[in-house]
C-alpha cells in the first residue's frame, strides 16, 4: 500500500493498486452512495450504546441508594430500569446489525459491479501486460474479501467503535480523574495491538507462502510418484519435502509467538485499569471527592470496555486485509482504459502507419519505423519469418496496442483513440482465439450489433453457413456454453465470423484464421471467411504463402521492417527476399516450412491442388490455409 497522497504504484506492468488517499476518497463515496442507510446505521448504533451506557450508571446510583439508606422502592426501580436498557440495547443492536448487513450487502454489490464494469473497460493491451491471473485474483478473491468484511465484519467493528467511544466519554464524564487513570492504563491495548499488526501480516504471509510451498512439493512428489520410484528420488524428495516443512514449520512458530504476547498483553491491559480505579477510587472515596456508586460505575464502564476492544482487535487483521484488497480493487481506476464513447469520427476508410516503433513492456523495440498504407478493399498479405513483427503490427492495426512511437491511423484518426463501439465498425482482428459466452445465440451475436433485429442475425449467421443454428430447439434463444449446448470449435468460429458481419467493419485483419482447425471444419470456415470478407479489405498475416499469392499485394516483414513491398508477380520476378521465401515454399515438400516459421506450408490449397491455391478456391482470393 502507498502511503497517503502518492499515485496508485505498478509493478511492471501489473495493473495498479490504489494508494490510501485514493482508497479513502473510494470509502467516502462508497458511503454517500447509500447515505440514508449509513445515517440510520449511525443513529441506531448511537442509541444502542447510549442505552448499553445506562446500565452501570444505574447501577451506580443503586450503589448509593444503599449506602445513603434508602428503601428497596428505590433500588427496585432502578433495577428495573436497568433491565429495561438491557433490553433496548439488545433490540437496538439486533436491528442495527441488521441495516448494517444490508448497508454492506448493497454497498459490496456496488464494488461488484463497478469493478466489473472497469474491467470490461480495460484495454486487452493492460490486462495482458498485467498477466490475467493479476485480474482475475482482483476479481475472485479480492473483490469477495471486501464484500466479506462489509457485509459481516464491517458492522460489527462499527457498533463496536461507536460502544468503545461512548463508554470513554462516559468514564470521563463521570469522573475525569478516573477516566483519566482508566485510560493510562488501557494505554498497552493499542500499544500491543500496533506491536501485533506491524509484525502479523508479513509474519502470515510468510506462512501462507510456506504452506503453499509445502502442499505444492507434497503435490508434485505424488504426481511424479512414478518418476521418483524409477529414479530412486525417494530420499532426495523427503529431504525437500521435510526442508519446506521445517521452514513451515518456523514460520508457523512465529504467528504463534506473536499470538502469545498479543493475547496475555491485551487481558492483562483489560484487567489494569479496573483494579486501578478502584484502588484510586477507594482512595477518592475516603477523601470524599467521588461518590463509591460513580467508582462501581466506572470500574463497570472499563470493565465493559473489554468486549467492544475485543470485538475490534479480532477483526482487525480482516479489516488491513481487506484494506489492501480494496486498494487492488480501486487499483482498477487508475488503470489505462479504452476511449469513451464519442471522440473522433475517421474521415474515409484508408489505414495509414507511419514510423511506428513498438515493443513490449520495457524491452527493445520489435517493429522499427513500419510505414504502410491499406487502401481501402485491397487484400494485403504480411509475410515474414516468425518473430519478425507480423502480429505486433496486426494488433497495431485494430487497435490493441498503441505504438510507442508514430501513428496507425484510420481515416485520418488513431486507432488507438476510437472507442470499442466506432472502432469495430472500421476494423476487426479474426483471429483463431473464439470465445463462445454462456448465454443464448442471440445475446453472443448482440455483442456486436446490440440493435440487430433477428432476421438481421440469422441472415449473419447464414452468411458464414452457421446452418445448424436453424435447428435448435429453442433457435436463437437457445443457450450455449457452460450449462447449454457445448460449441465446437467450428460452430465457435462460425459464431465469431457472424458477429464480424453485423459489425461490417471496412477493414479485417485475419491472423491464421484456420489454422488450428481440422481440415473439414477449416473449409466450412473457409466458406464462411470467403463470405464475410467479401467486398472489406484485407489484412490476411500469412504464414502460408498461398495466401500471398492471391493477395493484391504483399508486405514482407523481416526483423521489425518493411522489406518489401509489391504484387506476388513483381516480389518474384525482383528475386529478393520474398522470392527466396516463395522458392523454397513452392518447391519444397509437404513438411517444409517457411525459413524460420512456426508453422509448415501446406502443400495443398484448400481445394486439393498442390501449390499454390487459386484464387478461384475461395471468393476474393484472401484464403487462410488448410491444416493437412
Ligand atoms: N506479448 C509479448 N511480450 C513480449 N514480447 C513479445 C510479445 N509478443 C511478441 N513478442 C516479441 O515480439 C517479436 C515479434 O513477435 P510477433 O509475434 O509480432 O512476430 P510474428 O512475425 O507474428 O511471429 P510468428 O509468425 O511466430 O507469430 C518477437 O521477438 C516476439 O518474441
Amino acid at each position: 500500500m502507498t502511503s497517503d497522497g502518492q499515485p496508485p504504484t505498478t509493478t511492471g506492468g501489473r495493473l495498479p493498486v490504489a494508494s490510501a488517499a485514493a482508497v479513502r476518497a473510494a470509502a467516502v463515496r462508497l458511503v454517500r452512495a447509500d447515505a440514508r442507510a449509513f445515517a440510520c446505521l449511525l443513529v441506531l448504533n448511537t442509541a444502542a450504546a447510549g442505552a448499553g451506557l445506562l446500565a452501570p450508571w444505574l447501577l451506580g446510583r443503586v450503589v448509593d441508594t444503599v449506602v445513603a439508606g434508602g428503601g428497596t422502592a428505590g433500588v427496585d426501580r432502578l433495577a428495573a430500569a436497568i433491565a429495561g436498557c438491557a433490553l433496548a440495547q439488545t433490540l437496538l443492536t439486533r436491528y442495527a446489525r441488521l441495516v448494517g448487513h444490508r448497508f454492506g450487502e448493497r454497498t459490496s454489490a456496488r464494488i461488484r459491479e463497478r469493478f466489473v464494469t472497469r474491467a470490461l473497460a480495460l484495454p486487452v493491451s493492460a490486462v495482458e501486460r498485467a498477466g490475467t491471473g493479476d485480474l482475475a485474483a482482483r476479481g475472485t478473491s479480492d473483490v469477495p474479501a471486501v464484500s466479506g468484511v462489509l457485509r459481516d465484519i464491517a458492522p460489527d467493528v462499527l457498533i463496536a467503535a461507536l460502544q468503545a467511544a461512548f463508554v470513554v466519554v462516559a468514564v470521563v464524564l463521570l469522573s475525569p480523574p478516573l477516566g483519566a487513570l482508566g485510560l493510562v492504563c488501557l494505554l498497552g491495548v493499542p500499544l500491543a495491538a500496533r506491536w501485533y499488526l506491524r509484525r502479523a501480516p508479513a509474519a502470515y504471509l510468510a506462512q501462507g507462502e510456506t504452506h503453499s510451498a509445502l502442499a505444492e512439493t507434497i503435490a508434485a512428489t505424488a504426481a511424479g510418484a512414478r518418476t521418483v520410484e524409477a529414479l530412486g528420488l525417494r530420499e532426495r524428495r523427503a529431504a525437500a519435502t521435510e526442508a519446506v516443512a521445517a521452514e513451515w514449520r518456523r514460520t508457523r512458530e512465529r504467528t504463534l509467538l506473536l499470538r502469545s504476547v498479543l493475547f496475555p498483553a491485551v487481558d492483562v491491559s483489560y484487567v489494569l485499569p479496573v483494579v486501578a480505579v478502584l484502588l484510586a477510587g477507594g482512595a477518592l472515596v475516603r477523601h470524599g471527592s467521588v461518590t463509591l456508586g460513580a467508582v462501581v460505575a466506572c470500574a463497570l464502564y472499563l470493565r465493559q470496555l473489554s468486549a467492544p476492544l475485543d470485538a475490534i482487535l479480532q477483526r482487525l487483521e480482516s479489516l488491513q486485509g481487506a484494506r489492501a484488497s480494496f486498494a487492488r480493487v480501486e487499483g482498477l481506476a487508475a488503470a489505462p482504459s479504452a476511449p469513451p464513447p464519442g471522440g473522433p469520427v475517421p474521415d474515409g476508410d484508408r489505414i495509414e502507419v507511419s514510423g511506428v516503433r513498438h515493443g513490449y513492456g520495457d524491452g527493445p523495440d520489435v517493429l522499427h519505423g513500419v510505414r504502410l498504407s491499406v487502401r481501402p478493399g485491397e487484400r494485403l498479405a504480411l509475410v515474414g519469418p516468425s518473430g519478425a513483427g507480423k502480429s505486433t503490427l496486426g494488433r497495431l492495426l485494430v487497435g490493441a496496442d498503441r505504438p510507442r512511437e508514430g501513428t496507425v491511423t484510420v481515416g485520418g484518426v488513431p486507432v488507438a483513440d476510437l472507442d470499442p463501439e466506432r472502432l469495430r465498425r472500421h476494423v476487426v482482428l479474426v483471429s483463431q482465439e473464439h470465445h463462445v459466452f454462456a448465454d443464448s445465440v442471440r445475446d453472443n451475436l448482440l455483442l456486436a450489433e446490440e440493435d440487430a433485429s433477428d432476421a438481421e442475425l440469422l441472415a449473419a449467421l447464414d452468411a458464414v453457413g452457421a446452418d445448424w443454428v436453424a435447428e435448435l430447439p429453442d433457435g436463437l434463444g437457445t443457450r450455449l456454453g457452460a450449462g447449454g449446448l457445448a460449441v465446437d470449435g467450428a460452430a465457435a468460429q462460425q459464431l465469431a465470423l457472424a458477429r464480424v458481419v453485423l459489425a461490417d467493419p471496412h477493414t479485417v485483419v485475419l491472423d491464421e484464421a484456420t489454422a488450428l482447425l481440422d481440415p473439414l471444419s477449416a473449409r466450412h470456415t473457409e466458406r464462411a471467411l470467403a463470405a464475410v470478407l467479401r467486398g472489406r479489405a484485407v489484412v490476411a498475416i500469412a504464414h502460408r504463402l498461398h495466401t500471398a499469392h492471391d493477395a493484391d499485394r504483399v508486405a514482407v516483414l523481416d526483423d521489425g521492417r518493411i522489406t518489401e513491398l509489391g504484387t506476388h508477380d513483381a516480389l518474384v520476378a525482383a528475386g529478393g527476399p520474398y522470392a527466396a521465401l516463395w522458392r523454397t515454399w513452392h518447391g519444397a515438400d509437404s513438411t517444409a516450412a517457411l525459413p524460420h516459421a512456426a508453422a509448415p506450408p501446406p502443400r495443398r490449397s484448400p481445394s486439393g491442388n498442390n501449390g499454390p491455391a487459386r484464387s478461384g478456391d475461395a471468393p476474393d482470393g484472401v484464403t487462410p490455409g488448410t491444416a493437412d
